[in-house]
């Protein structure tokens, strides 16, 4: 009945496997998860639609409108003709250096952006005396998280996070989840109101109330829009510009999401927007938890075919806890399938399961 598995015991997901079985991991998993042929998770998410790419010398619109309407800080620009977003990178680890090059190469590109992207930098002292700061404005190279990487001229870092967002209103956050609470707290009432987010940050905020997305607290307490973006993305490798992709859960504005895709799009980095902000982070987020459990596999040495059984019954676990296997009905069936609680004829009946989203409602507020 095992073998019936094909998510997990016999696709190329694990064919591949190499000195580093958890890189390869990792980056077979937009076969699971960004595929919309395949995902268990994209299943109950609309058809990809994808957005243009900038091309090296194209600019993109000729104004960019500002995005909440909240009221509050709001920079002073709205509503004028030749409105230019202005970005800030919250953060400056290994993915949030990546992230800043990323959008650095485009902000160039695209006419409705002022080219400098501002990145938030937790100051430190390095062995040598200097400040990463200065040595990131220096030398164009955050040597201490993405050394030999060369970030883009137009990338600033800047140590003073008050400083860094106060003009921003594209903010993109991208720290460790166990910092967040703390940064999102100093922010209050710091950013502009009408500042649009998003969230590269994989993780939960988890109180004794109970889980919180980061999308959700950075909504919350700063009260502005969240997007995400997530994907099996290591950071190193897009550095270098080998070929990644991931997806951009968006709520209900369709232009935001336009902009970030075309804000992250590079040639060696595919951005597809799909309408769900806590299906996508919730991807994110448990395909972490899939690679420890495929980890640990690794580490007793027991095998690909028992980090198939592993890694499967590790998120049946997880989402039947949650009360959340009807919102991913096509991982449910083959899974329970493999372990024979269905007759193997239940594939063809699962897309008539429709998810039910409503399930999810309780579990995107903090409380
Ligand atoms: N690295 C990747 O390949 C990758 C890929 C996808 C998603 N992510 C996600 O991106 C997020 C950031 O990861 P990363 O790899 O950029 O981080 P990292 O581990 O490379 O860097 C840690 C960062 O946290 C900062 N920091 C340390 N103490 C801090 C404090 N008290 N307050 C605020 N910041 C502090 C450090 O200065 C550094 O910039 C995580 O949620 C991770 O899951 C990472
Ligand atoms: O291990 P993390 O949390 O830095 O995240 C790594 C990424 O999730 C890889 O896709």
């Amino acid at each position: 009945m095992r073998s019936l598995f094909p998510l997990y015991s016999s696709s190329s997901l694990f064919s591949n496997f190499s000195s580093s079985p958890y890189n390869s991991f990792i980056s077979s998993l937009p076969l699971l998860f960004s595929s919309s042929h395949f995902s268990p998770f994209l299943s109950m998410a609309p058809a990809f639609e994808q957005v243009p790419v900038p091309q090296e010398g194209e600019t993109g619109t000729e104004t960019a409108t500002p995005h909440n309407t909240n009221t509050g800080n709001n920079g002073g620009n709205d509503g004028q003709v030749g409105y230019k977003s202005r970005v800030t990178v919250v953060g400056s680890g290994n993915w949030g250096s990546v992230a800043a090059k990323l959008i650095a190469s485009n902000t160039l590109k695209l006419n409705s952006f002022h080219d400098e992207v501002r990145m938030w930098v937790f100051e430190e002292t390095l062995l040598s005396g200097e400040k990463l700061t200065d040595v990131i404005n220096r030398t164009n190279e955050n040597v201490k998280y993405l050394p030999g990487i060369k970030l883009g001229k137009n990338v600033i870092a800047d140590p003073d996070i008050h400083n860094a967002v106060k003009d921003a209103n594209m903010l993109v956050f991208v720290i460790p989840h166990q910092f967040m609470d703390g940064i999102c707290k100093s922010l209050i009432d710091k950013v502009r109101g009408d500042a649009e987010a998003i969230s590269l940050i994989k993780g939960m905020e988890v109180k004794m109330e109970g889980p919180c997305m980061i999308s959700t607290l950075i909504s919350e307490q700063l009260g502005i829009n969240c997007s995400v973006l997530m994907g099996a993305n290591i950071a190193n490798e897009i550095a270098v510009e080998k070929f990644s992709e991931a997806t951009v859960g968006y709520r209900d504005n369709r232009e935001i999401a336009e902009q970030w895709v075309q804000l992250f799009s590079t040639p060696y980095f595919m951005v597809t927007p799909v309408q769900d902000v806590e299906g996508v982070e919730l991807c994110g987020t448990l395909k972490n938890v899939v690679a420890l459990a495929a980890g640990f596999v690794d580490g007793l040495d027991m095998g690909n075919n028992t980090k198939g059984v592993s890694t499967a019954r590790e998120v049946y676990e997880v989402l039947s806890h949650r009360g959340w296997l009807e919102l991913f009905p096509l991982f449910a069936t083959v899974h329970e399938i493999c372990i024979g609680r269905l007759p193997p004829s239940a594939i063809v009946e699962y897309s008539e399961k429709k998810p039910r989203l409503s399930l999810l409602e309780d579990s995107t507020r903090c409380h």
